[in-house]
């Protein structure tokens, strides 16, 4: 019996953390696959996340996120980075424990030089920057609650990053 295929590591944080440019770098260090819920719900869907939003709402996506993360944590043998609200359900944390959860923490002003505060993203369509603060407040305790690591991204350049995870996993 071959045992089951589980991530090298998940990657969690909030918008601008740099999940998906620090992963497709370790990724691509350690040569294994690097694996986007985000891209893959798009992919399912036909559509971009900020259309889902619009088109169906965003219970509609987190129901596509929760079917996305349990895939992915089933099959990826990679890197593995989540949407960036894909901790706000308690299916996610739960299937979560277990996994090597890398959290990359960003605080406000880091995530604001690097998002912006432009369209694109709908859950910052209204009153971006106290949005995004509020998010990271939230968003902060449940981080910690998944992450068997942290990585602090702010002020340090995303080949740092990288270069502390590849550290952090052994390589
Ligand atoms: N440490 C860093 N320093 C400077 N810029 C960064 C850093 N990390 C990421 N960035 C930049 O910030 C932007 C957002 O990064 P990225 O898309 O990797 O974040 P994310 O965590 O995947 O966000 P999302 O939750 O929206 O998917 C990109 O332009 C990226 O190049
Ligand atoms: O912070 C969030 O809730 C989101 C982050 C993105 O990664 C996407 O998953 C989506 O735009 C929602
Ligand atoms: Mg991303």
């Amino acid at each position: 019996m071959t045992a089951p295929t589980r991530p090298v590591c998940v990657l969690v944080g909030a918008p601008g953390s740099g999940k998906t440019t620090v992963g497709q770098a370790v990724a691509a260090t350690l040569g294994v696959e690097f694996r986007d819920t985000d891209a893959d719900i798009e992919r399912l869907a036909g559509k971009p996340i900020p259309e889902i939003f619009v088109d169906e709402g965003e219970e509609h996506f987190r129901t596509l996120e929760r079917a996305a993360v349990a895939a992915a944590l089933a099959s990826c043998p990679g890197v593995l980075a989540l949407g960036g609200g894909a901790v706000l359900a308690e299916d996610n944390r739960a299937v979560l424990i277990g996994h090597r959860v890398v959290h990359l923490s960003v605080e406000l002003p880091d995530a604001v030089k690097r998002i912006g505060l432009g369209a694109g993203r709908p859950l910052l369509a209204i009153n971006p920057r106290a949005t995004l603060k509020h998010l990271l407040d939230q968003r902060r305790p449940l981080y910690a609650e998944v992450a068997t690591a942290t990585v602090v991204t702010d002020g340090r350049t995303t080949e740092e990053v990288a270069a502390e995870v590849v550290t952090l996993l052994g390589h």
